[in-house]
Protein backbone atom coordinates (compact mmCIF):
# COMPACT_ATOMS: atom_id res chain seq x y z
CA UNK A 1 0.00 0.00 0.00
CA UNK A 2 2.19 2.30 1.20
CA UNK A 3 6.09 3.27 0.60
CA UNK A 4 8.05 2.37 3.68
CA UNK A 5 11.22 5.35 3.86
CA UNK A 6 14.35 3.03 4.51
CA UNK A 7 17.36 3.89 6.66
CA UNK A 8 18.82 7.51 5.64
CA UNK A 9 15.91 9.16 4.85
CA UNK A 10 15.86 12.09 6.42
CA UNK A 11 12.00 11.95 7.33
CA UNK A 12 13.74 9.37 9.72
CA UNK A 13 16.34 11.46 12.03
CA UNK A 14 13.34 13.85 12.52
CA UNK A 15 11.07 14.22 15.73
CA UNK A 16 7.54 13.80 14.89
CA UNK A 17 4.77 16.76 15.48
CA UNK A 18 1.83 16.19 17.72
CA UNK A 19 -1.92 15.40 16.05
CA UNK A 20 -4.71 18.00 16.71
CA UNK A 21 -6.66 16.67 14.05
CA UNK A 22 -8.90 13.26 14.75
CA UNK A 23 -10.56 13.50 11.90
CA UNK A 24 -11.47 10.55 8.71
CA UNK A 25 -8.22 11.51 6.76
CA UNK A 26 -6.24 10.38 10.17
CA UNK A 27 -8.15 7.68 10.49
CA UNK A 28 -7.49 6.24 6.61
CA UNK A 29 -3.86 6.96 7.15
CA UNK A 30 -3.99 4.74 9.63
CA UNK A 31 -6.11 2.16 8.04
CA UNK A 32 -3.40 2.07 5.38
CA UNK A 33 -0.60 2.09 7.41
CA UNK A 34 -2.20 -1.51 9.50
CA UNK A 35 -2.24 -2.85 5.33
CA UNK A 36 1.39 -1.71 4.41
CA UNK A 37 2.67 -3.05 8.01
CA UNK A 38 0.85 -6.49 7.65
CA UNK A 39 1.97 -6.86 4.02
CA UNK A 40 5.87 -6.10 5.30
CA UNK A 41 5.07 -9.25 7.97
CA UNK A 42 5.40 -6.67 10.06
CA UNK A 43 4.12 -5.98 14.09
CA UNK A 44 4.43 -2.41 14.38
CA UNK A 45 4.85 0.80 12.35
CA UNK A 46 4.83 4.30 12.93
CA UNK A 47 3.78 7.49 10.71
CA UNK A 48 7.59 8.73 10.10
CA UNK A 49 8.26 5.15 8.23
CA UNK A 50 5.45 6.18 5.55
CA UNK A 51 6.52 9.72 5.12
CA UNK A 52 4.13 11.12 7.59
CA UNK A 53 6.21 12.97 10.42
CA UNK A 54 3.05 13.06 13.18
CA UNK A 55 2.75 11.37 16.40
CA UNK A 56 1.37 8.65 15.87
CA UNK A 57 1.93 4.65 15.50
CA UNK A 58 0.66 1.28 15.26
CA UNK A 59 1.25 -1.77 17.32
CA UNK A 60 -0.06 -5.19 16.39
CA UNK A 61 1.81 -8.06 18.07
CA UNK A 62 0.91 -11.30 16.45
CA UNK A 63 3.06 -14.56 15.62
CA UNK A 64 4.04 -14.29 12.19
CA UNK A 65 7.38 -15.76 9.78
CA UNK A 66 9.19 -13.45 11.08
CA UNK A 67 8.02 -13.07 14.47
CA UNK A 68 7.13 -16.89 15.85
CA UNK A 69 6.76 -16.32 19.60
CA UNK A 70 5.01 -13.17 18.99
CA UNK A 71 1.80 -12.73 21.39
CA UNK A 72 -0.84 -12.01 19.74
CA UNK A 73 -3.25 -8.66 20.09
CA UNK A 74 -5.97 -6.56 18.72
CA UNK A 75 -4.15 -3.91 16.63
CA UNK A 76 -3.69 -0.55 18.86
CA UNK A 77 -3.70 2.94 16.88
CA UNK A 78 -1.59 5.02 19.18
CA UNK A 79 -1.67 8.92 18.73
CA UNK A 80 0.14 11.59 20.76
CA UNK A 81 2.26 8.86 23.60
CA UNK A 82 4.01 9.51 26.45
CA UNK A 83 5.77 7.03 28.90
CA UNK A 84 5.06 7.92 32.28
CA UNK A 85 7.45 5.14 34.09
CA UNK A 86 10.13 3.21 33.02
CA UNK A 87 11.03 -0.64 34.78
CA UNK A 88 14.64 -0.08 36.51
CA UNK A 89 14.84 -3.87 35.15
CA UNK A 90 15.88 -4.20 31.33
CA UNK A 91 15.82 -6.81 28.84
CA UNK A 92 17.73 -7.54 25.25
CA UNK A 93 15.90 -8.49 22.68
CA UNK A 94 15.86 -9.41 18.78
CA UNK A 95 14.20 -6.61 17.08
CA UNK A 96 14.18 -6.26 13.17
CA UNK A 97 12.81 -2.49 11.73
CA UNK A 98 10.53 -2.16 8.67
CA UNK A 99 13.23 0.16 7.48
CA UNK A 100 16.23 -1.84 7.91
CA UNK A 101 14.93 -4.66 5.67
CA UNK A 102 17.02 -7.77 6.56
CA UNK A 103 18.49 -6.14 9.61
CA UNK A 104 18.02 -8.21 13.38
CA UNK A 105 20.01 -7.15 15.98
CA UNK A 106 19.98 -7.56 20.06
CA UNK A 107 18.37 -4.29 21.42
CA UNK A 108 18.22 -3.36 25.52
CA UNK A 109 14.48 -2.13 26.48
CA UNK A 110 13.33 -1.40 29.82
CA UNK A 111 11.10 -4.52 30.64
CA UNK A 112 8.00 -2.41 31.44
CA UNK A 113 6.71 0.95 31.03
CA UNK A 114 3.72 2.47 32.06
CA UNK A 115 2.32 4.76 29.08
CA UNK A 116 -0.84 7.47 28.17
CA UNK A 117 -2.00 8.29 24.41
CA UNK A 118 -4.67 9.04 22.45
CA UNK A 119 -6.99 6.67 20.13
CA UNK A 120 -8.26 7.46 16.94
CA UNK A 121 -11.27 9.10 18.67
CA UNK A 122 -8.97 11.04 20.80
CA UNK A 123 -9.80 9.44 23.93
CA UNK A 124 -6.51 9.00 26.15
CA UNK A 125 -5.55 5.62 27.52
CA UNK A 126 -3.05 4.53 30.00
CA UNK A 127 -1.71 1.45 31.04
CA UNK A 128 1.34 -0.62 32.05
CA UNK A 129 2.76 -2.54 28.63
CA UNK A 130 5.68 -5.11 29.84
CA UNK A 131 6.99 -7.79 27.31
CA UNK A 132 7.46 -7.91 23.60
CA UNK A 133 4.32 -5.50 23.63
CA UNK A 134 6.49 -2.92 25.42
CA UNK A 135 9.37 -3.30 23.30
CA UNK A 136 7.26 -2.62 19.94
CA UNK A 137 6.22 0.68 22.00
CA UNK A 138 9.57 1.68 23.02
CA UNK A 139 10.55 0.27 18.91
CA UNK A 140 8.05 3.01 17.66
CA UNK A 141 8.47 5.56 19.91
CA UNK A 142 11.91 5.85 18.96
CA UNK A 143 10.72 6.44 15.53
CA UNK A 144 8.56 9.83 16.85
CA UNK A 145 11.77 10.77 18.13
CA UNK A 146 13.80 10.71 15.26
CA UNK A 147 15.54 7.16 16.43
CA UNK A 148 15.80 3.84 14.61
CA UNK A 149 17.92 0.44 16.21
CA UNK A 150 21.09 2.40 14.38
CA UNK A 151 21.01 4.79 17.23
CA UNK A 152 20.41 1.93 19.82
CA UNK A 153 23.01 -0.45 19.31
CA UNK A 154 25.16 -0.34 22.45
O1 LIG B 1 9.93 -1.18 11.82
C1 LIG B 1 8.96 -1.48 12.48
N1 LIG B 1 8.36 -0.58 13.25
O2 LIG B 1 8.88 0.67 13.29
N2 LIG B 1 8.48 -2.76 12.54
C2 LIG B 1 9.12 -3.73 13.38
C3 LIG B 1 8.53 -3.62 14.77
C4 LIG B 1 9.28 -4.32 15.89
C5 LIG B 1 9.60 -3.61 17.03
C6 LIG B 1 10.28 -4.23 18.10
C7 LIG B 1 10.60 -5.59 18.02
C8 LIG B 1 10.27 -6.32 16.88
C9 LIG B 1 9.62 -5.69 15.81
C10 LIG B 1 8.84 -5.11 12.79
O3 LIG B 1 9.79 -5.84 12.56
O4 LIG B 1 7.66 -5.39 12.54
ZN1 LIG C 1 11.10 0.46 12.99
Amino acid sequence: MLAIATYGERILGQAAQPVQLFDEPLAALAEKMLDTMKLAQGVGIAAPQVGQGIRLFIMASHPNDRYPDAPLMAPQVVINPQILQRSGKMLTGEEGCLSLPGERVQILRHESIEVRYQDLSGEWQQEWLQGFVARIFQHEYDHLEGLTLVERLE
